[in-house]
């Protein structure tokens, strides 16, 4: 993609409205949960229970979910490493902006590749993104199959399936890892809310 003389002539704005203003005004910092993890790993459904369980503490947060996401925005994205590499990129791009309103973001996409999540991270200041890797064996996942997708890319009908014929490259350094192998998913959520109230530093003012 061509940015034409975009470097040159597109000057920044400068808001006169800061990040702390509006984190002041939500009553909490903000920031990024990357969730990562194979298909059927349980990123969707962790991250909407844990959004859940931040909502009703008066966090403002919202889930980016990656199935969603290729509804509407990335709509034109196919799974070809290149596409991902993109769907990566714009959603942590859309994260960064709701970081910057004020708000706790869960993005929650299969994100496969170590360097487009590194990449991810390099958009945030340090303690503002949070790698969690929803950590399960391909086999759980396959038996779990609950779109019925591994079964269909056995059978050769989706091509460049995550942990079939595409690989699945596990984060280095996550901030968390969850063993949805051995954890349920009622334990998973108790240990991100309780590690993410002490990183999000309600205020006062935030209603419980
Ligand atoms: N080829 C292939 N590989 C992996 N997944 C596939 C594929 N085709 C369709 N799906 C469905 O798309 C969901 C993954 O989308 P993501 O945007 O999270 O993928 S990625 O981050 O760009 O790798 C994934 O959702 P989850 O099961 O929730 O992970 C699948 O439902
Ligand atoms: N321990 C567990 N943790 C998370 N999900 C689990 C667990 N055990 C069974 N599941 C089921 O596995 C499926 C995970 O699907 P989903 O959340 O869509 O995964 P992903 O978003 O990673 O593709 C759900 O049907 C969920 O109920």
């Amino acid at each position: 993609m061509s940015n034409g003389d975009k470097d040159n002539h597109v000057v920044w704005h400068q808001s006169l409205i800061r990040k702390e203003d509006r984190q002041k005004q939500h009553g909490h910092k903000s920031l990024m949960i990357w969730f990562t993890g194979l298909s059927g790993s349980g990123k969707s459904t962790i991250a909407n229970a844990l959004q859940h369980e931040l909502y009703k503490k008066g966090v403002s947060v919202y889930l980016l979910d990656g199935d969603n996401l290729r509804h509407g925005i990335n709509r034109n994205l196919s799974f070809s490493e290149e596409d991902r590499k993109e769907n990566i990129r714009r959603t942590a791009e859309i994260g960064k902006l709701f970081v910057e309103a004020g708000i706790v973001v869960l993005a929650a996409l299969i994100s496969p590749f170590e360097v487009d999540r590194i990449n991810a991270r390099s958009l945030f200041v340090p303690d503002e993104f949070i790698e969690v890797y929803i950590k399960c064996s391909l086999q759980e996942c396959e038996q779990r199959d609950p779109k019925g997708l591994y079964k269909k890319a056995r059978k050769g009908e989706i091509q460049q399936f995550t942990g079939i014929d595409q690989p699945y490259e596990e984060p280095k350094d996550p901030e968390v890892i969850i063993d949805t192998d051995k954890l349920s998913i009622k334990e998973s959520v108790e240990i991100l809310s309780s590690y993410l109230v002490s990183k999000v530093r309600l205020m006062e003012n935030t209603k419980e």
